[in-house]
């Protein structure tokens, strides 16, 4: 049941629900992503809006220059980090949220029923690129904010912001700022990120895991120029054909990956794990349907949870180079890069693992006597990371999901990468949680992603009733939480 206090917020936030989605609406619009080098403009303009958004609000707003010492991949500027706040109350908990404004690649063409950077509603769904990854979550976080704001209530805690543009892209440069701002993260108590999904399309969630991730560029080149099929086809050992044979050894048809001593280090399945899984509640059905595959490698709950959470994974994403519009073009491409990703875990080690898939494919290309050239670098690597799910931060957010949904949440890890949870854990040695407000059926990255107009309200007040669980826990609020009425 929710308190009185929480019921006048809530009342708020439905009542102003459709300007919530208006702001969605606006935000979508911007093509910001941060992997197309010709949308790199539009994903700097996205933050200027976001910290025009939290200046609106009362927050002062730092916009702080990223400069990787890896450069990015397309050598272009990098769009500021937002670094904000809003509140110093000494008597008060100081809370950390951190999102995205970036977006993965999309095009109409790709298979979406309607345009990607318009914002439209079906059947209480907003379809949008960013709709839940990550931009719809962000505002929940700042609706939530000004909804005290605007019934003038004291904000129960003070807020702290942490956004950026690049993550999708790996969070380039980041690190580097928040070893370089320490001071900015001394007064946090606590760090909640919303970047990622429940498990299911009903049930609420609560993360306290993620895999890491190790991307891979496998560049196979002949000579400088393409060359045509029928004059040079059967004389020359074509770069395509050595990077499939290189893509294709690495992994078997059960999903092993075949690279050695990849599996060496991953930290092996307790029996207390064992029974968390077993505990879960998953609709294997419900998971298929979302996909909307038919068979997946594994049949058993248990199988399919770990293999997500706790096992490594490897993924092909792309050729750059190859010829992959309609049609049949005779050319022997000159020089293709693969793509591809290894989610690792703990106690996998990045450098270990880039040694090894280095000397793998070395040695498989050194077989196929290939006078072409092979160059394997890594643009992006991120860590795992795994939280404490004893940490009161987790018992505050319990409680705000029993009020907003009725129901306990599903504790879960995720099987993506919030390249940000370990830095700022590692950095700050801070509580981190991530707390989703998407369902399962949202469709990141792919065509046709979506948040539910429900799920993004419920979110907005899940959040606000977190900022009122947070002060409870530091003794504040104590007439709050004691004027309950029904809900
Ligand atoms: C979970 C989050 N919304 C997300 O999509 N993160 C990306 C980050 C990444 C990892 N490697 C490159 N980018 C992801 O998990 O793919
Ligand atoms: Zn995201
Ligand atoms: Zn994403």
């Amino acid at each position: 049941s929710s308190s009185g206090l929480e019921n006048q917020i809530f009342q708020y936030i439905d009542l102003h629900q459709n300007e919530f989605i208006q702001t969605l609406k606006e935000w979508v619009a911007v093509e910001s992503d941060s992997i197309q080098p010709e949308r790199r403009q539009n994903v700097t303009q996205m933050v200027e809006l976001t910290a025009d958004r939290l200046r609106a609000m009362g927050a002062t707003v730092e916009l702080v220059k990223l400069c990787s010492h890896k450069p990015d991949v397309q050598s272009l500027l990098l769009p500021p980090l937002i670094l904000a706040e809003l509140g110093k109350d000494p008597q008060k908990p100081t809370v950390c949220f951190y999102g995205h404004v970036d977006v993965q690649p999309a095009k109409k063409e790709d298979g979406w029923k309607t345009d990607p950077y318009n914002l439209t509603e079906i059947d209480g769904n907003l379809y949008g690129r960013g709709a839940t990854d990550n931009k719809g979550p962000v505002l929940a976080w700042i609706n939530a904010v000004e909804s005290f704001r605007a019934l003038k209530l004291d904000t129960p805690v003070n807020h702290k912001f942490i956004i950026e543009g690049m993550e999708e892209a790996g969070s380039l440069g980041l690190e580097e700022i928040i070893k370089e701002n320490q001071r900015f993260f001394s007064d946090v108590d606590y760090i909640v990120i919303s970047d990622n999904l429940w498990l299911s399309n009903r049930k609420p969630a609560l993360t306290y895991g993620t895999r890491g991730n190790i991307c891979f560029s496998v560049e196979v080149q002949c000579g400088e120029r393409d060359l045509h099929s029928g004059s040079f086809g059967g004389i020359i050992h074509e770069p395509m054909t050595d990077l499939i044979a290189l893509l294709d050894s690495l992994v078997d048809t059960s999903g092993r990956i075949l690279i050695p001593g990849v599996y060496d280090d991953v930290a092996s399945l307790t029996e207390e794990e064992k029974k968390l899984y077993e505990a879960i509640e998953f609709d294997l059905e419900e998971y298929k349907n979302n996909t909307g595959v038919k068979k997946f490698l594994y049949d058993t709950k248990e199988e399919i949870l770990s293999h997500l959470w706790r096992y490594p994974s490897l993924s092909i994403h792309g050729i750059e180079g190859a010829f992959h519009e309609p049609g049949i073009k005779t050319a022997i491409p000159a020089k293709v890069i693969g793509k591809f990703s290894i989610r690792q875990v703990p106690h996998m080690d990045i450098s270990i693992v880039k040694r090894q898939v280095i000397k793998y494919l070395e040695d498989v290309f050194s077989k196929r006597n290939s006078p072409n050239k092979l160059k394997v670098s890594v643009p992006i690597s991120a860590m795992p990371w795994v939280a404490d799910i004893n940490d009161p931060l987790y018992t505050a957010a319990r409680t705000a999901i029993k009020t907003v949904f009725g129901q306990d949440p599903e504790m879960i890890r995720d099987g993506a990468t919030i390249p940000i949870a370990q830095m700022l854990q590692n950095i700050t040695r801070k509580s981190v949680m991530m707390l989703p407000i998407g369902a399962a059926d949202d469709g990141e990255h792919s065509q046709k992603e979506k948040i539910s107009r429900y799920n993004y309200i419920q979110g907005t007040k899940l959040f606000a009733t977190l900022f009122l669980e947070i002060a409870k826990l530091h003794g504040q609020l104590q007439e709050a939480s004691n004027t309950t009425t029904a809900n």
